[in-house]
Parts: structure tokens; C-alpha cells; sequence
């Protein structure tokens, strides 16, 4: 388990990290949540002992990183893909970490087959793509068979193919008991990937509980109704209707209403007393991302000039009042997007994959087989690719580097 407890960070009079305080659980998958800028990777950097906490503390089952027996064996982690010698082959990079951590030699082609990278094994690694980069650092996050996992925006720049891969593993991971924290930007793959939430905003703990809670805490479900396009009376008819039986109705631009405060049982029974007909009435949860915008609006430090809330948030209709914040929780201002149409399914729900490879969730793998976590295929395109330009050498940011080096 990873606990923090009034964790602090300050960069001269930046403020990275303020009092955080929390716990990562061993068999799940805990997300780590929050606007650009939040204190993320310095917390991340702060467990892994590459930044010193102003105040507070952050420990690895009971023990600051640096005090950790045999830590390499114990703590894995993603940092920074890039920070890898580009003048090494994949598996010299791997090799060369593996016997600073005295682990054995086989280890590293394991890891090289559970990431799919064997075919390039003995490639530079300055010739990798983005994905092939992040796989290898993955590699090296694997290498220790670690009980405690940090991943640090593990799916940047991988395919769809790879992105289902990082999501069955973080979730084979958890599944066998470890620990697994992993920042990302990408909502809907933490939605489908974490069993748990950590958000931070500015610094601070916004959120520290379930998926399921985070959403619903963050969203105010409603149900969608339509009646008939043509017939604008039946809609008003209907709006009366409902606002007398002690709905709110908030009418959606696309010319449907949203209605909060009734059960979709009355909703239709209210409709068929006035005689209006329904055209749809549908069921609406925010997604983990309209939650997570509630939450976070008022933490995100950098936002561009231009169309701010395009496509996260729609002015509000005509006359229309917004929907009321939850209580202590969420941005006032803030108005749900439909949502969107999904392959006959267009009313999908958040959590429920769409039919087909990407939906499906991963099976508890069994602990002793060989390559547990190995993709079904090798890798296609990125192995074919010409080489990139090189980067420019960095060691691999081992949690055995000075502290503040960024
Ligand atoms: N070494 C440093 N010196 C000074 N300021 C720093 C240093 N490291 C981080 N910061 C500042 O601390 C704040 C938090 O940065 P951090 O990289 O932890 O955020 P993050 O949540 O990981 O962001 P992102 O999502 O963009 O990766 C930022 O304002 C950043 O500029």
C-alpha cells in the first residue's frame, strides 16, 4: 500500500503539492486524477523518492522509498518513456537496469515478450516510435516482478491495440493482488480501466473514492424526452405537465427536454395522461469525463483563449436556468453535453464498453504462467517503422537519481 499523509511540496513560492493525504490500495487499480499542472508527477516523483516532501510524508508499505529493503524488487515504475539511453538496444537498456537491481538476466526477455517488443529487442531504442518507447519503459516498470506499480501516463502515444493491452495488464495487475496507481488524461480509458479514484486539483485532494461514487457524486442523472419534432404544442403541453407534478424541465438544444426530480416511470405516465406522445425517453449518468469536468473546472490553471468550453460545455438554451451544482461539489456553470451516439446504442452507459475487442475486460490471469500479460499478436506497424530522429541520451530516471532533477 502507498500512503501519504499531509504530503507537501514547494518550489520556491510554487506550491506544487499542499497536504495531501491518502491511501493506494493493493488489488485494484487506483486512477490519479487532475488538471495540467495538479502535482501529479511531483507526488508520483515524491513516492519514488525523487523529490523530498517540504512537510509530510509518503510511504511503500510502511517505509519512505528510500528506506524500502530491496526496492527495486518492490516498486516499478513509468515516469518518463523518453528518459532512456537511445545509443542502447532495447534489451542492453532493460539488462543494464536489471543488474543494477541484481534481478537475473531471463528476467529481461520475459519482460521484453510481455510488452511485444522481442522482435526489436536488439534494436536502438532512439530509433523507437512513441509507443514502442512507452512499451519499453513498461518493460522496465515490470522488470523487479514489483508488488507496487506507478504509472505515469502509461497509454501516451500508444495505438488502439496497445491501449486495450495497457488496460487488460494494469488490470491483470491489480487482479493479482498489487498495487497499481496510474495518472492519465484520457477519461474514458480510466473509466474503463480504474476500479478506484484519486483527484487532484491545484495541489490539493479533490476526490478519493470509487469510480462509480466519483460519478455519481459529480452528475446529476436526468432523463432525456423527446416528443415529435413537428409538434412544438405537444412539447409544451408536456413541460407544463411535468413542472406541475414537481419536475424540473430544461429544454436541450437538439429540441429535446431534460427532465430531473421524477422517476421515467411517471414521466411516461404523465405524458400519456396529457395525451402527448414520447419519441423517446431515455435514461442519461454522466460519463467520467462530464464528472471530472464538474469537478476540476474551477482547478485547471491553463486553458486557451479560444472557445474555452467547446464541446465540454454548451451555452444554455434560451430562458433556460443551468442545472443545480451538488452541494459543495462541481462548477455551477456547468452544462452535460448529450451523449453521444454509439453504434445503435445511443444511449450507451458510462462503464459499459462497446461490443467488440475493446470492451473486453480482462480476465484474472494465473500467477507462475510465462508472459502473463504478452499480447495475443506481435507488434505490426510500429517494428516497420523508419527510425526517428535520435533523442538526446538521458539515463533511465531511476528512483536512484538526485532528487529535484527536473
Ligand atoms: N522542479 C520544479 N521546479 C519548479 N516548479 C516545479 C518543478 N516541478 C514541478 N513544478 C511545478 O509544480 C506544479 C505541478 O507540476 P506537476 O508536473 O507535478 O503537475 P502534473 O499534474 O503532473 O501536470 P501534467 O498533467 O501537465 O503532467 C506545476 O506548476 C509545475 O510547474
Amino acid at each position: 500500500m502507498i500512503e501519504a499523509v499531509g504530503l507537501t511540496k514547494r518550489y520556491g513560492a510554487k506550491t506544487a503539492v499542499h497536504n495531501l493525504s491518502f491511501q493506494v490500495r493493493p488489488g485494484a487499480v487506483t486512477g490519479f486524477l487532475g488538471p495540467n499542472g495538479s502535482g501529479k508527477s511531483t507526488t508520483m516523483r515524491m513516492i519514488l523518492g525523487l523529490d523530498n516532501p517540504t512537510s509530510g510524508q509518503v510511504t511503500i508499505g510502511g517505509y519512505p522509498y528510500r528506506k524500502l529493503p530491496n526496492a527495486s524488487r518492490q516498486v516499478g515504475a513509468l515516469l518518463d518513456a523518453k528518459a532512456v539511453h537511445g545509443g542502447r538496444s532495447a534489451r542492453n537498456h532493460l539488462l543494464s537496469l536489471a543488474q543494477l537491481s541484481g534481478i537475473p538476466a531471463r528476467r529481461v526477455d520475459e519482460v521484453l515478450g510481455v510488452v511485444g517488443l522481442q522482435g526489436v529487442a536488439g534494436k536502438r531504442s532512439k530509433g523507437f516510435s512513441l509507443g514502442m518507447g512507452q512499451r519499453l519503459g513498461i518493460a522496465a516498470a515490470l522488470l523487479g516482478d514489483p508488488q507496487v506499480l506507478l504509472f505515469d501516463e502509461p497509454v501516451n502515444g500508444l495505438d488502439p491495440e496497445g491501449i486495450l493491452w495497457v488496460r487488460n495488464l494494469m488490470k491483470a495487475l491489480a487482479a493479482e493482488g498489487r498495487t497499481v496507481f496510474v495518472s492519465s488524461h484520457l477519461m474514458s480509458e480510466m473509466a474503463l480501466t480504474a476500479d478506484h479514484l484519486i483527484v487532484i486539483g491545484r495541489g490539493q485532494l479533490m476526490a478519493d473514492m470509487s469510480i462509480k461514487d466519483f460519478i455519481s457524486a459529480n452528475s446529476a442523472d436526468f432523463a432525456r424526452v423527446r416528443t415529435p419534432g413537428t409538434e412544438s404544442q405537444q412539447r409544451e403541453k408536456l413541460t407544463t405537465a411535468l413542472t406541475e407534478a414537481g419536475g424540473q424541465v430544461l429544454p436541450e438544444q437538439d429540441g429535446a427536454l431534460r427532465v430531473t426530480g421524477l422517476p421515467l416511470p411517471r414521466i411516461s405516465d404523465i405524458a400519456h395522461e396529457a395525451d402527448v406522445r414520447l419519441w423517446e425517453l431515455s435514461p442519461h449518468q454522466a460519463s467520467l469525463e462530464e464528472a471530472y469536468m464538474r469537478m476540476t473546472q474551477g482547478a485547471v490553471d491553463y486553458r486557451s483563449t479560444i472557445d474555452q468550453k467547446a464541446g465540454l460545455q454548451q451555452p444554455l438554451p434560451p430562458g433556460a436556468q443551468p442545472p443545480m451544482p451538488v452541494p459543495g461539489q462541481g462548477q455551477p456553470d456547468w452544462y452535460a453535453p448529450p451523449p453521444p451516439q454509439q453504434d445503435g446504442q445511443p444511449f450507451a452507459m458510462p462503464g459499459q464498453p462497446p461490443a467488440g475487442p475493446y470492451g473486453a475486460a480482462a480476465a484474472p490471469v494465473a500467477a507462475g504462467q510465462p508472459n502473463p500479460y504478452a499480447q495475443p499478436a506481435p507488434m505490426g506497424q510500429e517494428q516497420t517503422q523508419p527510425a526517428a530522429p535520435a533523442a538526446a541520451p538521458a539515463p533511465h530516471p531511476t528512483p536512484t537519481e538526485s532528487e529535484d532533477a527536473r
